[in-house]
């Protein structure tokens, strides 16, 4: 198990000052190491307030290609799709904010093979990826169901593929496109931001459990070398 670090914050603001710093500075390290950054970030809604804050930092924001590490399949535009939260904060700063489900399909695994393919278009491995964890244990949208040991254990080259989550979780009920557990945890830092006891409870047991854990956050950080950061406000 790799060496993970649990950051607490008094609130939800504070952790978010804190995730947006470190982010700004990792994109800053990659643009002065690589000469731009790509960067995968969480969806959902915990992340939403240390986007805000980081889309105030002064950066070659036109160096920066952002995508989600994981889409809900809805149309552009659609509240529920984890692009056009990113793309409303981040465009108008200048980055590349690429979707990787650009049109909605009915065709789910057709949908992942296309976001596969368009991941070709980045230079990897990925400079950056946050990660969200769901209460019932899920992260980016790796979820139990019959796409799951493709997501954690498919072939190397593999860096997105169609998830259909079973069961589907209620804040989203939609079939998914995720970043593979390959694509994850080959990128150059990873970092967790997560609110609530319930998230930590889960992680925390996750973690206890290893390589066998119930949960994809728990298969995700199995065996993953490189330190991992964990931010955490109640
Ligand atoms: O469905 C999703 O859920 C997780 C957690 O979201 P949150 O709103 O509880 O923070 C998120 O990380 C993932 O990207 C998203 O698609």
């Amino acid at each position: 198990m790799t060496e993970i670090e649990w950051w607490d914050y008094d609130d939800a603001d504070e952790m978010a000052a804190a995730v947006a710093g470190d982010i700004q500075f990792i994109i800053e390290s990659a643009i002065d190491a690589r000469g731009s950054a790509v960067i995968a970030l969480a969806g959902g809604n915990t992340p939403l307030p240390a986007y805000k804050l980081l889309a105030e930092a002064k950066l070659d924001w036109k160096k920066v290609t952002i995508i989600p590490g994981d889409e809900r399949i809805v149309p552009l535009g659609d509240p529920l799709s984890n692009v056009t939260a990113l793309a409303k904060i981040f465009l108008p700063k200048g980055a590349r904010v690429k979707p990787i489900v650009p049109e909605a399909t009915k065709d789910y695994k057709a949908a992942g093979r296309s976001a596969d393919a368009l991941m070709q278009d980045l230079h990897w491995p990925l400079d950056f990826c946050l990660l969200g964890v769901g209460t019932d244990g899920h992260t980016a949208s790796i979820f139990p169901g019959p796409d799951y040991e493709e997501a954690v254990a498919g072939p190397k080259e593999r860096r997105a593929l169609g998830v259909m989550p079973d069961p589907l979780p209620p804040e989203a009920p939609v079939a998914r496109v995720t970043l593979s557990r390959e694509a994850i945890v080959t990128a150059r830092a990873v970092m967790i931001a997560v609110t609530g006891q319930a998230k930590r409870d889960i992680i925390e047991k996750a973690i206890k459990q290893g390589p066998l854990s119930e949960y994809p956050i728990g298969r995700v950080l199995a065996d993953v070398e490189l330190p991992i950061d964990i931010h955490w406000a109640a």
